[in-house]
């Protein structure tokens, strides 16, 4: 007897082989299709004109996706413009434009030449200017206009340059750490914001029970992402902390004296002020003392307590029109929720290593601050050589006013002292105002919550190959059990 073969027919052939290419092909696509690809980005430029000094900020955003939700970062280490801000080129304004050159420079070296002209170019000016514009609006016209000369040269889209109100610079600042953090795509609770600057101070919060009604200079209403904020924000110009110290030394030298014994500097330190050089600033010229010498010395005491003394008295606590206010008669809000804090509130207490508020109490700060006050300047000067004389002599003085802001000034108590996060970078990205002002100048947050497909694409992409291996599977088998049935039939008849 003749064993039988097991006869598969060709069509049988033929539909195996269709479904394994079919499957090999589905497998293949989607792999392809899953791998990422080279990312091309788009770029934008926002210059920040601080009264101490400009910085240059690159960021970039993936090249498909600019209205898509939390993608935008800063691109570069940020350049720092050599020399005073641009407030302080009044007798020179062609040297303010001047200043921006290196900065542009390394901007245009860093974005790829064929995205340049598309790149926005924006500059924001703040407390600096707006004191220069106070007290000298032609001097500050013709520092913006030499500005604006030197920006439009380059080959950026220059979007023009402008003077920030306080309420912007505030709000921005909340906006860039909100974005950062991830709070307002989904609209999870936000945090607040505090920026000390040099020349003026920002405290930014939502609170529920804050509509504007009360004081609406101090309500900024956005919606962003399909979700409202009553933002409460203040900006207390002369109360960054260069202005501040001013206060303290016009507060110390009424009497026209030619030795000032300042607690918030260490003993042992001296600097010889100028009355003119003091009181050249609209926050203190109304307070200069007629008949005084040409110059002070001030010589320092160091002590916190007295320096915290001295320091409240530039604060005014005597009216308040609202139902509650901070300082200076200004409305505020009771604090809601946590805080980020910035600039130079990062920069002392990072120095001071009183940074990290969770585990360095407002108690233990003081009293750390205490002690860093009383150490004598030389010991200071050699266990810090590498950092610049301004800075240190300064940490005392600034220390003290950070703590006195937040609790005298603000009414943060030492329960709220701990839900303030001090802030250098978030996600690589510098807090400031300039990521939420750019964010905002170019639509890149949207009113509305962008629409989403029901699948996202890799869940997509994986369903897809999930049931093309099943299905492969399913045709195997009834191909199989086919030729078996098949095969056991062509036995029975032979
Ligand atoms: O917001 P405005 O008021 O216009 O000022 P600004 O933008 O120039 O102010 P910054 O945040 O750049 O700086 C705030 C202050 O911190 C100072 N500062 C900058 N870097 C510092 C550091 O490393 N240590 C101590 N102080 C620093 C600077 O001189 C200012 O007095
Ligand atoms: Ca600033």
């Amino acid at each position: 007897m003749k064993e039988a073969s097991p006869g598969y027919r060709p069509v049988t052939i033929f539909v195996v082989v269709i479904g394994v290419i079919a499957l090999v092909a589905l497998v293949t696509v989607a792999v392809v299709q899953n791998k990422p690809l080279t990312q091309k980005y788009k770029y934008g430029i926002v210059l920040d004109a601080g009264s101490s000094h400009t910085a240059l900020y690159i960021y970039k955003w993936p090249a498909e996706k600019d209205n898509n939700t939390g993608r935008v970062t800063q691109a570069n280490e940020t350049c720092k413009v050599k020399g005073p801000g641009i407030s302080s080129y009044a007798s020179n304004p062609q040297g303010a434009g001047e200043s921006l050159r290196a900065c542009m420079l390394e901007a245009k070296k860093f974005i790829p030449a064929s995205r340049q002209e598309e790149t926005p170019l924006y500059l924001g000016a703040t407390a600096g200017m707006r004191l220069l514009n106070m007290e000298n609006a032609s001097a500050s016209d013709s520092v913006f206009k030499a500005v604006e000369e030197a920006l439009d040269s380059y080959t950026f889209s220059y979007r023009g340059a402008r003077l920030l109100t306080g309420l912007e610079e505030g709000a921005f600042g909340w906006v860039t750490v909100n974005y950062l953090d991830g709070r307002l795509t989904q609209g999870q609770k936000t945090i607040g914001a505090l920026d000390l600057g040099g020349a003026s101070t920002q405290i930014s919060f939502v609170s529920p029970n804050f509509d504007g009604s009360e004081s609406p200079n101090n309500l900024m209403m956005f919606r962003l992402y399909g979700n409202d904020y009553n933002l409460y924000s203040h900006s207390f110009l002369c109360y960054g902390k260069d202005q501040a110290l001013r206060q303290t030394l016009a507060h110390q030298t009424q009497s026209g004296q030619s030795i000032v014994n300042d607690p918030c500097f260490h003993s042992k330190y001296s600097k010889v002020w100028e009355y003119s050089n003091l009181y050249d600033t609209p926050c203190v010229a109304d307070r200069k003392p007629d008949n005084s010498p040409t110059n002070f010395t001030l010589n320092g005491s160091g002590n916190f307590q007295q320096c915290q003394q001295l320091i409240k008295s530039i604060f005014n606590f005597t009216q308040c029109k609202y139902s509650r206010c901070s300082f200076n008669g200004v409305f505020q809000p009771e604090l809601q929720g946590s805080f980020g804090a910035f600039s130079a509130y990062y920069y002392v207490l990072d120095f001071l290593n009183l940074a990290d508020t969770s585990r360095v109490s407002l108690e233990k700060a003081k009293d750390k601050l205490k002690e860093y006050c009383a150490t004598p300047w030389p010991e200071l000067q050699k266990q810090h050589p590498k950092t610049k004389e301004k800075y240190l002599s300064e940490y005392c003085f600034s220390g003290t006013y950070i703590l006195t802001l937040l609790t005298e000034g603000y009414n943060f108590t030492a329960d709220t002292y701990k839900e303030i996060t001090v802030i250098g970078k978030m996600q690589g990205s510098d807090a400031g105002w300039t990521l939420g002002y750019m964010l905002n100048l170019t639509n890149m947050i949207p009113a509305e919550a962008p629409d989403r497909p029901p699948i996202a694409y890799p869940s997509y992409v994986s369903i897809m190959v999930i049931t093309g291996i099943v299905l492969g599977i399913v045709l195997l088998f009834i191909v199989y059990t086919h030729s078996r049935t098949q095969c056991s039939n062509t036995q029975k008849i032979v």
